[in-house]
C-alpha cells in the first residue's frame, strides 16, 4: 500500500542563512529532546555544506554556545570516510575543526567512526558502539533523536551512493559500502537506522543541487538512482533546509519561505 510522507521544505536566502537556521533547528530539537528525556543523541553527516553550522554552533558571539544543552548530548556519526582522523576528507576531522575543539563536549561524548581501519571492520566496530551505547538487543535499531543529512550532486546521501550495495542492505546497523565510483570504500550507518531517527532532516545549499533535490522529491522513485529517495522517515515527516539555489526548481515556497509536498511512496 503507497505510504504518504509530509515533506516541508524552509528555503533561505543564501549559506549564511542557511547555515543559521540549521543551527537553530539542532538547537531547537536538542533542547526539546533534552526536556523530554534528559538528553539527546544527534548523528551529524559531513561533507562540506553543515561546516558553517557547526562553526556557528561553537562561535561565542553566537547564542547557540552558550544555549545548547552540551553536557547532555551524545554525538554519532552519519557516515566516514576510509581515512584517518587527521585527513583533509575526513568527516570528523572537518567536525572537529569547525565545532569540537571548541565546544564543551568531552571526547566520551563523541562516537567518531574509525575511519583508519579496514571498512569491514569500521563497520563492525562502530555497530558494537551503537549496541552498547543504545544497550540495543537483537534485531533492535538505535533511535537517534535528531539526524541531519546532506544530498550529493548525484543524489547519493549518507555513504548510500546511487548502484552501491549500500542501497540494499537491510540487516546491518552500518555498513561497509564499496563506491566503485568513486574508487573507495565508506563507511554509513545504513537507511533501516536511518529512517528510525526521531528527527531526520536534510541540509542542503547550491545550485548543483538545484536537479537532483527535484528529481528526489517530484520525480519518479528511483532509489537505485537517487538514494536519498530511500529516506522516509517512520515517523512520517521529513524537513529540507535549503538555500535559494538548491530549492530553484521545486514549487515556490509561500511568504515565509516555507513549502510543503506530499509524496507517495
Ligand atoms: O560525501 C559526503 O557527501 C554528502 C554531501 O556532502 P556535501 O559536501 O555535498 O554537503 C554528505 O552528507 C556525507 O556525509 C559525505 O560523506
Amino acid at each position: 500500500m503507497a505510504k504518504t510522507i509530509a515533506v516541508e521544505y524552509r528555503v533561505h536566502d543564501g549559506p549564511d542563512a542557511l547555515a543559521h537556521a540549521a543551527a537553530e533547528h539542532f538547537l531547537e530539537q536538542a533542547q526539546k529532546s533534552v526536556a523530554a528525556k534528559g538528553k539527546a543523541r544527534i548523528a551529524v553527516s559531513g561533507g562540506s555544506t553543515p561546516k558553517r553550522t557547526f562553526e556557528l554552533l561553537a562561535n561565542p558571539k553566537e547564542k547557540f554556545l552558550q544555549a545548547m544543552p552540551w553536557e547532555k548530548l551524545e554525538l554519532y556519526f552519519v557516515d566516514e570516510r576510509t581515512v584517518p582522523p587527521t585527513d583533509k576528507d575526513s568527516n570528523y576531522r572537518m567536525t572537529r575543526e569547525a565545532m569540537l575543539d571548541k565546544v564543551p563536549l568531552k571526547p566520551e561524548q563523541v562516537f567518531r567512526i574509525k575511519g583508519e581501519l579496514p571498512p569491514e571492520e569500521a563497520a563492525a566496530r562502530y555497530e558494537s558502539t551503537l549496541r552498547n551505547q543504545f544497550k540495543l538487543e537483537g534485531a533492535e535499531v538505535p533511535r537517534f533523536d535528531v539526524l541531519a543529512l546532506g544530498m550529493g550532486d548525484d543524489g547519493h546521501t549518507a555513504s548510500i551512493f546511487p548502484h552501491t550495495a549500500g542501497i540494499h542492505e537491510l540487516a546491518r546497523l552500518v555498513y561497509a559500502n564499496q563506491v566503485p565510483q568513486k574508487d573507495t570504500w565508506r563507511v554509513t550507518l545504513t537507511w533501516p537506522v536511518i529512517i528510525q531517527a526521531g528527527e531526520v532532516f536534510f541540509l542542503i545549499g547550491g545550485k548543483d543541487k538545484a536537479d537532483p533535490l527535484h528529481r528526489v522529491l517530484q520525480g519518479q522513485y528511483d532509489p537505485e538512482t537517487l538514494p536519498s529517495q530511500l529516506i522516509q522517515p517512520k515517523n512520517g515527516k521529513l524537513l529540507f533546509l535549503l538555500d535559494k539555489d538548491a530549492a530553484a526548481l521545486l514549487p515556490a515556497p509561500d511568504a515565509s519561505g516555507k513549502g510543503k509536498l506530499e509524496i507517495q511512496r
